[in-house]
């Protein structure tokens, strides 16, 4: 089987160098003149600073030499997956899709495994997701994470799956994709009450808090609880809502301290808080933590004020 990752970020470039272990990989980078600097510095200095790529990378901008591999790993900002898999979806059926993004698609409330079935019906979904900094996978630290796809999947687990990669399967892809795309809008939450200095004992109130509401959607939605308390959700939970690696984290923190924050970084949590807020309109499930985020996110409301809202809820059973 052959590998190619389609999206030249951080976590694109993470898993290409992490899948050259075991073998050829394609990295295909939009930008032409990006694919060339990387081509001849052997680094993507802009997104994984310091990574030498392996010389088993071959990093393209060619969209025909990368989809010649049977696997694809789909590793763009959510919000940007639906326009690149309608303009490639001729050539993209037949093929296994997996999706590596963190996200709730805005136009359509759909998930990674939802528009790829929708825009690209002849492929095979899946969804590769878990706790994982990029700059931990490209250093070959130990991570494990869950494949999820909702047929057989245990020949892709082998080839998805390193020496230090340790993948769970799963065919509960709802479940998968939700946990990893509600995770980045709880740790807006969390690092708004870090750097808001409200402790670390609100931070894990907080946490559970959002926990709950992760399973209340994703059980509406049709996931199993089971995923949600794996590494797709509980897992990743923990390791975005504690860690000063994440760009979720860090723009809560920058909003919690009165901070500035680089719009140009990905901090997929803003959409998915929104697309979140608009499916739970229509499915009528209850998410305070989350409501506040989207409208913090939006400057609808101060940190005090959203403190103050979610600590005057009425009391009730945990
Ligand atoms: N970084 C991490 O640790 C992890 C990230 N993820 C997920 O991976 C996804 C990508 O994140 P990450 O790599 O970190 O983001 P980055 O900001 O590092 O990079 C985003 C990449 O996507 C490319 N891109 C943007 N728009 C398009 C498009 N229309 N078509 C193709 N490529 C496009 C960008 O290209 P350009 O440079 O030309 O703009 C860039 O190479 C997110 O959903 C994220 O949640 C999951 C686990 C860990
Ligand atoms: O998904 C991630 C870790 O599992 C990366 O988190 P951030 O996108 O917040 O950096």
């Amino acid at each position: 089987m052959s590998i190619a990752v389609l999206g030249a970020g951080a976590f694109g470039t993470a898993l290409a160098v992490s899948y050259a272990q075991k073998g050829p990989v394609t990295l295909w980078a939009r930008d032409p003149d990006q694919a060339d600097a990387m081509r001849q510095t052997r680094e993507n200095t802009r997104r994984l600073p310091g990574v030498k790529l392996p010389e088993n990378v071959s990093v393209t901008a060619e969209t025909a030499t990368a989809f010649t591999a049977e696997t694809l790993l789909l590793a763009m900002p959510m919000q940007q997956m639906a326009g690149f898999l309608k303009a490639h979806a001729a050539t993209l059926s037949a093929k296994t899709l997996v999706s590596c993004s963190k996200g709730i698609d805005l136009a359509t409330g759909q998930g990674p495994t939802g528009l790829i079935r929708s825009l690209v019906p002849g492929s095979r979904a899946a969804v590769l997701t878990g706790p994982s900094f990029a700059a931990d996978i490209a250093r070959g630290l130990p991570t494990a994470l869950t494949l999820a796809c909702a047929d057989h999947s245990e020949a892709l687990q082998a080839e998805l799956s390193t020496p230090t990669l340790r993948l769970y399967r799963t065919t509960d892809t709802t479940g998968a994709e939700l946990g990893g795309a509600l995770k980045n809008v709880y740790a807006i939450a969390a690092g708004t009450v870090i750097g808001a200095g409200l402790g670390d004992s609100a931070r894990a109130a907080l946490m559970t808090r959002s926990f709950a509401e992760m399973l209340r959607v994703a059980l509406a939605l049709g996931a199993r609880a089971e995923t949600l308390s794996g590494l797709s959700g509980f897992g990743d939970l923990v390791l975005t809502c504690t860690s000063e690696q994440s760009r979720n984290f860090r723009l809560g923190h920058a909003l919690g301290s009165g901070a500035g924050f680089d719009p140009s970084i990905t901090v997929e949590g803003v959409a998915t808080a929104e697309a979140l807020n608009a499916l739970a309109k229509k499915h009528q499930i209850e998410i305070p933590v989350a409501a506040m985020v989207t409208a913090l996110t939006q400057q609808k409301i101060s940190v005090s004020e959203a403190m103050k809202i979610l600590l005057a809820r009425p009391l009730k059973e945990e």
